[in-house]
Formats: structure tokens, sequence, C-alpha cells
């Protein structure tokens, strides 16, 4: 049995895949406390994996998302075998820490994104999408990713995150579209 706090159908609204039709799977729990973090994830009914399949399968699109809360807290081995034989493309949302699901995320999904805190032990990924609170960006000159994208907290701090990455190019813009849309 999973933890699921909800599963919904909308518009990846961050980062790389921004814009792609996704069906949202959201995990109860997670070992971090971020001060800032914008996700009610505490709620969740239990759900085999089946039962899960069962639910995802009704919508149209083939591209999953699993959030959180984190993610790699409650994925295995099965679930993310019968994921793939059942075709989906899986992205997987993780802050990077150690915990079980993480070598579980780099054999099994098909894309990584990570956004690091302060635990986090990953030193790649798909993408590294960091929220920018003014810290530090030292840490993540070494991160091996294909896209560095550096996200507004909230929203709040775009104006400081575009003159960010206009002084340094190799970060690109990442925003929560589904908060400027409304959505899901
Ligand atoms: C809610 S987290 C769940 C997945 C995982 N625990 C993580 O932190 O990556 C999903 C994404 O939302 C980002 N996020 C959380 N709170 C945010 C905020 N207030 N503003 C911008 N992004 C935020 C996280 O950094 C992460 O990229
Ligand atoms: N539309 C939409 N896109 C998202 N991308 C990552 C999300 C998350 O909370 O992990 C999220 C979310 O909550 N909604
Ligand atoms: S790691 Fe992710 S889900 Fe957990 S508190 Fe931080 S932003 Fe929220
Ligand atoms: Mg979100």
């Amino acid at each position: 049995m999973k933890k699921i706090n909800e599963i919904f159908y909308s518009l990846q609204g961050e980062g790389y895949f921004t814009g792609t039709p996704a069906v949202f799977v959201r995990f109860s729990g997670c070992n971090l406390f971020c001060p800032f973090c914008d996700t009610e994830f505490q709620d969740y009914t239990n759900m085999s994996d089946e039962e899960i399949i069962s639910v995802i399968k009704n919508y149209p699109a083939r591209h999953l998302v699993l959030t959180g809360g984190e993610p790699t807290l409650q994925i295995n081995e099965p679930f993310m075998r019968l994921l793939k034989k059942e075709g989906w493309y899986i992205q997987i949302e993780t802050n990077g820490t150690k915990t079980s699901g993480l070598e579980i995320a780099d054999r099994w999904a098909d894309w990584i994104t990570c956004s690091p805190k302060s635990a986090c032990v990953r030193n790649s990924a798909d993408e590294l999408k960091v929220v920018y609170t003014g810290q530090n960006m030292e840490p993540y000159e070494n991160f091996y990713c294909k896209y560095r994208l550096l996200q507004p907290c909230s929203m709040e701090n775009t104006d400081e995150v575009i003159d960010y990455i206009k002084k340094h190019p190799e970060w690109r813009l990442s925003l929560q579209t589904h908060k400027l849309l409304e959505i899901r």
C-alpha cells in the first residue's frame, strides 16, 4: 500500500516540461520541513499499486509526475516496473535526499527533477530546479544535469530571479505557471 495525498490531471506547471499534459500522483509525507513549502501533503488514502494504475489510466495523457511530499520515500521496484509495463513516461520530483527510493528513481524514472534542499546527496539529475531564496549558489556548480532551472519562491521574487539569471546565463527561468493560470 502507498499513502497517496491526491491524484489529478493538469499541465506540468514547472520546469523543463512546462505545459505538458500530465497525471500527477502526490505521495503523502516528507522527510524535510522546508519553511517555504507550498504543498499540503499530510492527508492520505492507502492505495495499492493496482488501484493507483486504475485511477491514472482513465486520463488521456501518459506523462506521469510522481511528486509529494517526497515520492522517493515510498516508490519501490514493483511499482515502477508496473508503471513502465503500462507505458508511462515517469517524471519524478525529488528533494534529492538519501531515501529508500533514491536508486530506484535512477533505475526506473525517465526524467528526474531534483530540487535540492539542505540535505541533498544527489549530484546529478535530468534537471536541477532550485527554488531561489537568495541562497549561496556555489553548491550547485558541480551538479551534473541537462538543464539548470531557477524558480521564484511562491512567485514573489521573480524580478530577483530574472536578475540572477541574466548575470548567470547557465540558468533559465522556471515559473509556477499553474499558479499564474490558477489551475492545479
Ligand atoms: C512540493 S515539492 C514535492 C517534491 C519534492 N519533495 C521536492 O521538494 O522536490 C514540488 C516542487 O515544488 C517546489 N516548491 C515547494 N514550495 C515552493 C514554493 N513556495 N515556491 C516555489 N516552489 C516551491 C519544490 O522545490 C519542488 O521543486
Ligand atoms: N500544475 C502543477 N505542476 C506541478 N509541477 C510540480 C508540482 C508539484 O507540486 O510537485 C506541480 C503542481 O502541483 N501542479
Ligand atoms: S522537500 Fe519538497 S515536499 Fe518536502 S517540505 Fe520541502 S518542498 Fe515540501
Ligand atoms: Mg506544487
